[in-house]
């Protein structure tokens, strides 16, 4: 059994029989063939790993490999293991501008392109020229340009698509890096103000359509620390759950369900939840 802990930002200790760490595009193909149930994980920055243990389920671990990033003729292309952080640092490396505003979320390309990232007005499909996917029923591959996928408010038509996500192509320009780095910086103090330093996911609810946010409702009805088990609402960030040690799947689902509750009798709204559980 193989420890999920350092492969979901929760780091909740789940075990699975069946963990790969595939090199090349034929060993994805060939854990597609022999297991009719499959997870990808990117950075495993947004799934809720809801089993201590997991029987029949493959993973397939991407943010090891499928790392390249290169400069292409209409852009810079990211493979689907390439952190937002590293792309980030590669576009400030060579003065281009574009995806500094992600430069903290903590995931992959991959995750990124399933759920359209977004961050202060700021939405990952904005800087994308095409995206590569393979599918996962025929095995061929893709190239689909932006004008072509339907996406949004944290979603992206991928995400009930059976495919993978291989890579992207990033529109960038030219920019001086002080200014760069002023972006980051400035977007960075922000998220440290706000966002909890302990493991979570970041948020847990998408925005629901009410004039304040899951944190502020949290915060009104006074659950922020609230806990069960090791898992707590966040006293810092009412929007999100942090695993203060030992949290389980199991106990972050029961805090969900708990705060879905609270938020549906005093302000009679229906959170959705922005994470996926597994
Ligand atoms: N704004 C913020 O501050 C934060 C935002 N987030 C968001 O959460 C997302 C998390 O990204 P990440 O950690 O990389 O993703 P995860 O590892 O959390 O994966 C989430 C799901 O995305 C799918 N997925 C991941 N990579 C691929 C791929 N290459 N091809 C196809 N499907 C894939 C998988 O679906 P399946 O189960 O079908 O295999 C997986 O279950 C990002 O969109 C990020 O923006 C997260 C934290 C903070
Ligand atoms: C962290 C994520 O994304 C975040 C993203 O980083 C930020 C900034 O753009 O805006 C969304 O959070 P959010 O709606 O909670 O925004 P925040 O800026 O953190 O908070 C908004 C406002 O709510 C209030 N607030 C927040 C938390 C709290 O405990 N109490 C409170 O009153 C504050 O006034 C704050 O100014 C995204 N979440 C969603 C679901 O859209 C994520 O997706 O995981």
């Amino acid at each position: 059994m193989f420890s999920l802990k350092s492969y979901n930002t929760y780091h909740i200790e789940s075990f699975a029989k069946h963990v790969y760490f595939p090199q090349s595009l034929d060993e994805i193909i060939e854990i597609y063939k022999r297991h009719t149930k499959v997870i990808i994980l990117g950075n495993g920055s947004n799934i809720i790993l809801t089993q201590s243990m997991y029987d029949d389920v493959a993973f397939i671990v991407i943010k090891d490999q499928f790392k390249k990033i290169t400069h292409v003729s209409d852009g810079v292309y990211a493979e689907a293991g390439v952190l937002l952080k590293e792309l980030s640092l590669y576009a400030y490396d060579h003065s281009l501008s574009g995806v500094e505003t992600f430069f903290d979320v903590p995931a992959s390309i991959g995750g990124a392109m399933i759920m359209n990232t977004g961050a202060y007005g700021d939405e990952i499909y904005d800087h994308v020229r095409y995206v590569d996917v393979l599918d996962r029923e025929s095995f061929t591959q893709q190239r689909i340009d932006k004008a072509n996928i339907d996406y949004g408010y944290r979603y992206s038509m991928f995400k009930t698509r059976p495919v993978i996500i291989l890579g992207a192509c990033f529109d960038l320009s030219a920019k001086p890096q002080i200014e760069i780095k002023d972006k980051m910086d400035n977007i960075l103090s922000q998220r440290q103000a706000k966002l909890p330093p302990e493991p979570s996911a970041g948020s847990v609810f998408k925005r629901p359509n009410y004039h304040i946010t899951v944190g502020e409702m949290v915060e009104k009805i006074g659950l922020k620390g609230f806990q069960i088990g090791g898992a707590q609402i966040s006293p810092k960030h009412g929007g999100v759950i942090i695993n203060t040690g030992n949290a389980t799947g199991q106990q972050i689902l029961q805090l969900v369900e708990h705060i879905k509750q609270e938020v549906l009798m005093h302000y009679q709204v229906q959170l959705e939840l922005e994470q996926i559980l597994v």
